[in-house]
């Protein structure tokens, strides 16, 4: 007699499928904003998965809007042209040199290359910046740099940064409708047409609020937010957000990254999750399995 049962693999296969069935019943129709870091970007494999996912996502039902950063391959560049920079907060010293060089860098070569990533994978995607159909419309930043040896704040003038404080969201809902991935660049504008550099997590949540996102995830270089001791962090409230601030737990380039987050959960959105980009499809595993990874932060008690 014929034994008509697959093998194990097959088997495995069909498994990983109906466990993701009632997460792909939940998010159908619902807009998921990745934000993709540029720490996450350096491997041509991880380049690929990431597209794969986001083309994935796309072919189910959900609309995945991309906004992404740049920082280290903005920082190669100033390099090559012989320019210093300094961050404070994790926000880069911008000044109109720095400026042009960050938005040919993000809005010119790195969005282009996650737009021919996505082709690749078989999506159709349109890259714009914050500029594009006055997707963002942003005013500049003022930052109170804390100096807790001395006890004083000092002012510090990070000359072309900006925030986003309104988001116009028709082009995105344009793109998502044609079927087409959005990919934002994080460079907006001011009311009077100056150009401003944005950090691309503050970019991201402003726009995962504005398009009531049901996720919003932030690829990085790190398994998520870790405690002193190195060990991570799984979940994360705004009250534990302020005391790992407060204690110096949480610097850099995670300041932005989890204030984004915080910013994000109280505007609405249901969770934002900071996720290893390094972990080859970390968004696939995070959204259709039952092993939740990285640091969810939600707007209730942790
Ligand atoms: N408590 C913390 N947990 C994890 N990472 C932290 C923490 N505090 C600071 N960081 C730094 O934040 C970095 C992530 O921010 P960033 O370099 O801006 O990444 P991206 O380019 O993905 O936005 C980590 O690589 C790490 O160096
Ligand atoms: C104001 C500010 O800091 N802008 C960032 C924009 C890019 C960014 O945020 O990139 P990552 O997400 O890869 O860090 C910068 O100039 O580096």
């Amino acid at each position: 007699m014929t034994d008509h049962t697959p093998d194990a693999t097959l088997l495995a296969k069909a498994e990983t499928l109906t466990e993701a069935l009632p997460y792909l019943q939940r998010y159908a129709g619902k807009t998921f904003v990745v934000k993709y870091g540029g720490h996450a970007m350096g491997d041509p494999e991880l380049q690929r998965d990431f597209a794969e996912d986001v083309v994935l996502l796309k072919a189910v039902g959900i609309n995945p809007v991309v906004v992404h950063g740049g920082g280290p391959q903005i920082g190669a560049m100033l390099k090559r042209l012989g320019v210093e920079s300094t961050f404070v907060n994790g926000l880069r010293v911008t000044d109109a040199e720095t400026a042009k060089i960050a938005e040919m860098v993000l809005a010119g070569s790195i969005n282009k290359d996650i737009v021919g990533w996505i082709g690749q994978a078989g999506g159709r995607a349109v890259g714009v910046s914050g500029k594009d159909a006055g997707l963002v419309l942003a005013e500049k930043v003022g930052v109170r740099d804390p100096d807790p040896l001395q006890g004083i704040e000092r002012h510090v003038d990070l000359g072309f940064v900006g925030e986003p404080i309104a988001v116009d969201r028709r082009i995105l809902d344009t793109l998502s409708n044609a079927g087409i991935i959005p990919v934002v660049a994080p460079v907006g504008v001011g009311a009077d047409g100056t150009t401003y550099n944005i950090n691309a997590d503050t970019m991201a949540g402003a726009i995962a609020a504005a398009m009531g996102a049901a996720r919003f995830f932030l690829l990085t270089d790190v398994a998520g937010v870790l405690s002193k001791e190195g060990e991570l962090l799984t979940s994360l409230d705004a009250a534990a957000v302020a005391a790992l601030r407060a204690d110096g737990t949480i610097t850099g380039g995670m300041i932005p990254k989890i204030e984004t987050c915080v910013a994000a959960v109280e505007a609405g959105v249901d969770a934002a999750v900071i996720l290893d980009g390094r972990i080859p499809h970390a968004m696939l595993l995070e959204i259709f399995t039952k092993q939740g990874a990285g640091t969810l932060v939600s707007a209730g008690a942790a």
